[in-house]
């Protein structure tokens, strides 16, 4: 059943202070609740009613905790549409390392000449828009482009965009974890919609803390882009699931974390070879010596 919310930026106190008062106020029937905006920064107060909301009681509410009458928007919403994927209809296809990345909804043709893969997100990290995945299709692309590794592992692999990609240039297995078993499952659809459910492995894994993972090791590329804390947490294990000679291609690093980073992977054998820059966001490769 579609519900109406009513929304407005206040102060963070004003906010609460609104969200206490309407808490209390049972005939209102209202669903009262703030949060930050992180793109404005601004304080947003949201209620919602699922049947017509009593706007003049409202109103009069809120004028007497704030002192004054607001100007605040009201929609309908519907819990049957799913907002997540409707945010997603708006995402063009993205370019990165002669991959093609782009959702189902997208009516464009596929450029000639282009890996092209269907990745839809669902509630996982991975349309390919961020800087932290076209770095990291980009670093797989320099590194297909002079060696053919064989055994592949992708830790941190949200929709398997990187899996996929891997899988699908070198028609070879690639194992894909991640911490979230959606992620997994998403994987599991998207590589079979892409041709390649038989070379994505996807398994629930924190790190590499897995027994498929250990036993398809050691790999010649690990990829993880995931965040600079947690991939230095990881360098010892990422250390010991390497093959000498292997490519490491590091991301979800900012720029003021990469010598962290780096330092940490250099403690366990592994060296920088190249840094890709995207806005913010640095990409490492390393090799393991
Ligand atoms: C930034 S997303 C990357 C998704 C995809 N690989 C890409 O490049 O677009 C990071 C993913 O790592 C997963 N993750 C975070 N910490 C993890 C950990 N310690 N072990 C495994 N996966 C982890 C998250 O669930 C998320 O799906």
């Amino acid at each position: 059943m579609p519900v109406d919310q009513l929304s407005v930026s206040l102060t963070k106190d004003q906010a609460y202070a609104l969200v206490d008062a309407v808490s209390e106020r049972d005939d209102l029937a209202l669903t009262a609740s703030a949060h930050e905006d992180e793109a404005t920064g601004e304080w947003v107060f949201e209620a919602t009613c699922d049947s017509p909301p009593d706007i003049d009681g409202f109103n009069a509410l809120a004028q007497e905790v704030l002192g004054g009458t607001i100007d605040f928007a009201v929609e309908t919403i519907d819990p049957e549409v799913n907002w997540v994927q409707k945010s997603l209809e708006g995402l063009p296809p993205v370019v990165a390392g002669g991959f093609y990345v782009y959702g189902s909804h997208s009516t464009e043709p596929v450029p000639a000449g282009m890996t092209a893969m269907r990745i839809d997100a669902a509630q996982a990290f991975g349309t390919g828009h961020h800087e932290t995945t076209t770095g990291c299709l980009e670093a797989i692309d320099r590194l297909l482009k002079r060696s053919r590794p064989v055994r592949m592992l992708d830790v941190g692999t949200g929709t398997g965009v990187l899996a996929i990609a891997l899988a699908k240039r070198t028609r070879r297995l690639v194992i894909a974890s991640d911490i979230d078993p959606v992620s997994v499952s998403t994987t599991r659809q998207n590589a079979a919609d892409n041709g390649v459910g038989q070379l994505v492995v996807a398994v629930e894994a924190e790190g590499l803390n897995n027994a498929t993972i250990q036993q398809n090791g050691p790999y010649d590329l690990i990829v993880a882009n995931i965040l600079a804390g947690p991939l230095q947490a990881l360098a010892p294990a990422v250390g010991r699931a390497a093959s000498r000679g292997a490519t490491i291609i590091l991301s979800g690093i900012l720029e003021h974390q990469a010598r962290g980073v780096i330092n940490a992977y250099a403690r366990q054998g592994m060296v920088l070879t190249q840094k890709l820059q995207r806005k913010e966001w640095t990409t490492l490769m390393l090799e393991m010596r």
